[in-house]
């Protein structure tokens, strides 16, 4: 029996999230019985210093070695330092920095040490989530859809909604609703719709020195370059039928596709992209949505935003019109999920990442003294 947490009863969960934009550590506090959500808490968020960011891209794609354990010690540093604000939880859920993510070849990678945090902390740490998923035959992402029905639930929605995660990659989650438990096969559809906001920090970083197309302003000013549009659409991962998954840098050479353009150009035709990603990705939704709620940082970007309510047919609305955080969603997934975990729940479903049954996964350390 796991001892992390009593085994029944709503619990205080921190959550932890490093996304692939590289930005930095988002911490919150969800109260949860690893079933339902009984309501939201305490937020934090610590940037990433330039140097620790470069540290981190050094290390995407890498699969172990020198480059992945100098990310690694940022990731714990980071995390260490924001978690340390909180002392009011039960159990707290890792996910860790994403290097690496090829669920059909080499697997999916995490770094961040959970059961050193879990000693620094002095509360029990759920952590790497993903790769039970991964050793079962799924993509291992995206995990936060368990989440998001709960919170449908928690909102008291009555109809299919989906959750559209605007990171760095894009991810939908189709939740209806109307099905008692997130493990009844028809109750969620998750996947990847494409890049999301790393084509343009990358066009923004090689070109201007920036991290972003802050509120789109690059963006605003350009015209989109149909041809590069209808090549991006072009790549296999877009005819692939749902659930699949992708890793950060899998389109990185989008910025190839607009080379030849201006900046203001160039900018336009990469938000265009995520935009047409998530359109083409919400063909594959069993039904017509009653409305897209838009988490992630790419909510921000104006342009982006009218271009999806532009190509989407249902209305786009940033989850906070609805009463959640949208900086805050997948820090308090991760809370969420780690009482599942703690408590034995699955965590993800064949519609979620394609696992052949559901499946739970992550590791539970418990501080020393704590058995
Ligand atoms: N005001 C803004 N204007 C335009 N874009 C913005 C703004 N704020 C954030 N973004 C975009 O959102 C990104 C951060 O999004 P978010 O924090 O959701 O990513 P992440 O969680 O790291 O990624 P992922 O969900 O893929 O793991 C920024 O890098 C930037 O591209
Ligand atoms: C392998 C990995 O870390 N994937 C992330 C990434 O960032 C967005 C998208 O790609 C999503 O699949 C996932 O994160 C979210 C939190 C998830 O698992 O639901």
């Amino acid at each position: 029996m796991n001892k992390a947490i009593s085994k029944t009863g709503v619990v205080k969960a921190l959550g932890a999230m490093s996304g692939t934009s590289l930005d930095g550590v988002d911490a919150a506090i969800v109260e949860t019985d690893g079933a339902h959500i009984y309501g939201f808490g305490e937020t934090a968020y610590r940037q990433y210093s330039q140097s620790e960011r470069e540290v981190l891209r050094a290390g995407l794609g890498s699969w172990g070695g020198d480059v992945a354990e100098a990310a690694a010690k940022v990731v714990d540093t980071a995390h260490a330092e924001l978690m340390s604000e909180f002392s009011d939880y039960d159990i707290a859920g890792f996910h860790g920095q994403t290097l690496a993510h090829a669920p059909r070849h080499q697997g999916t990678y995490q770094v961040g040490d959970g059961a050193g945090l879990s000693q620094k902390l002095g509360k029990p740490v759920v952590w790497d989530f993903r790769s039970d998923d991964v050793a079962m035959g799924g993509e291992g992402a995206p995990l936060a859809p368990f989440f998001h029905f709960a919170c449908a639930k928690f909102l008291k929605l009555d109809q299919p909604v989906c959750f559209l995660n605007l990171g760095g990659v894009g991810n939908l989650t189709y939740v209806d609703p109307r099905f008692d438990t997130a493990e009844e096969p028809g109750a969620l559809l998750a996947f990847d719709t494409g890049p999301a906001n790393a084509p343009v920090n990358d066009l923004m970083q090689a070109r201007l020195g920036l991290e972003m197309d802050t509120g789109g302003k690059v963006a605003m000013g350009g015209t989109v370059e149909t041809g590069a549009l209808e090549l991006f659409l072009a790549e296999p991962y877009f005819s692939r039928l749902p659930p699949k998954s992708l890793d950060r840098n899998d389109f990185s050479e989008m910025i190839d596709l607009v080379g030849e353009l201006n900046n203001a150009d160039a900018a336009a035709t990469l938000t265009a992209m995520c935009a047409a990603g998530v359109a083409q990705g919400m063909q594959h939704c069993p039904e017509q949505p009653a409305m897209v709620l838009a988490t992630g940082g790419g909510r921000h970007n104006p342009v982006l935003m009218q271009m999806l309510a532009v190509s989407l047919d249902c209305p786009v609305k940033s989850v906070e019109e609805v009463g959640l955080d949208g900086d805050m969603l997948e820090a308090q997934a991760f809370g969420y999920l780690a009482v599942r975990v703690a408590r034995g729940l699955v965590t993800s479903a064949p519609g979620t990442t394609g696992v052949s049954a559901c499946v739970g996964g992550g590791i539970v350390s418990l501080p020393t003294g704590k058995r």
